[in-house]
């Protein structure tokens, strides 16, 4: 899927929120989009789900399953919980038993299954927005937007969605989303798209900053050190002190493995996106 010369802006004096944006995503990618409040990050993310219109450009091979949880879930719609996911599940052409059985598990998986047949008119806040993750998750998307998607739910509810949406990448669905937490999704994030004055810079994880573990106390050498999980670059400093390099994707399970290693001691670890 492509944004091919994007350019948007609210009205016909307002500035250009996106202007010219050149924009690939490709299967399984999972891309947060950055920047600071009001640069346009929903607005983007409204065009990549196709709830909004460009005023240039075009957005090329935007998957027939696309599915989108907005910043705000529309207003109460007169329909019980699981009722209401049935129903998106149908318009997404899962056959009614299929839509129940996915929909009774996600809001199970979400911590909502107490809540199946209660309007969403009556739901809480946080209730409703596990209800607008449901139905983003319904129907195997092969490309999910979440604008904050986590905000409101509570921390089970966070992580099942964390774990949704990396399985869901995993299988190929590209994901593109923006949180507040700068830490989301932090170690399976693909790109990031860092929105200002209209543009877009992308930055890949491999591009990023890698993190540094300087240790001491190796006792088969640093050659050994190479072969362990997600190491880049091994380096032996001045006073002797090996420095691996990797990337945020592998520093948890690197600095396991050392740890694990007879007479090694971790004496720092640095670099990283954040
Ligand atoms: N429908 C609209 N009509 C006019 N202006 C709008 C409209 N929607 C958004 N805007 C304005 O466009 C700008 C970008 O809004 P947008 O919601 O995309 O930013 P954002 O980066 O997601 O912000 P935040 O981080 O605060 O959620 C803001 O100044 C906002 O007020």
């Amino acid at each position: 899927m492509r944004l091919d010369g994007i350019g948007l802006r609210h009205g016909r004096r307002g500035p250009w929120l996106l202007r010219d944006v050149q924009l690939e995503l490709l299967p399984g990618q999972l891309i947060r989009a950055q920047g600071r409040n009001g640069c346009g990050k929903s607005t983007l993310l409204r065009v990549v789900a196709g709830a909004a219109r460009p005023g240039r450009g075009q957005v090329l091979g935007r998957p027939a399953r696309t599915a989108y949880v907005p910043e705000r879930f529309p207003p109460a719609l007169p329909f019980p919980a699981l009722e209401y996911l049935r129903l998106m599940g149908r318009v997404h052409g899962l056959p009614a038993a299929e839509a129940e059985r996915r929909g009774t598990r996600l809001l199970s998986r979400l911590g909502a299954e107490g809540h199946a047949d209660r309007p969403l008119a009556r739901l809480s806040k946080g209730t409703c927005q596990k209800v607008a993750v449901a139905q983003a998750l319904l129907a195997d998307p092969a490309l999910l937007v979440l604008d904050e998607a986590w905000t409101g739910l509570d921390t089970d509810a966070r992580t099942a969605l964390d774990e949704e949406v990396e399985e869901r990448a995993d299988r190929g669905t590209t994901v593109v989303f923006v949180d507040h937490d700068p830490s989301r999704l932090g170690l399976r994030t693909d790109l990031r798209w860092a929105l200002g004055d209209g543009t877009v810079a992308v930055t890949s994880q491999e591009a990023a900053t890698p993190v540094r573990i300087d240790c001491t106390g190796v006792a088969d050498g640093p050659e050994a050190l190479s072969a362990l999980p997600g190491v880049r670059a091994v380096t032996v400093l001045a006073d002797a002190t090996v420095r691996l390099e990797t990337d945020e994707a592998h520093s948890d399970a690197l600095l396991r493995a050392l740890l694990a290693l007879p007479g090694t001691h971790v004496r720092r670890v640095s670099g990283g996106l954040r």
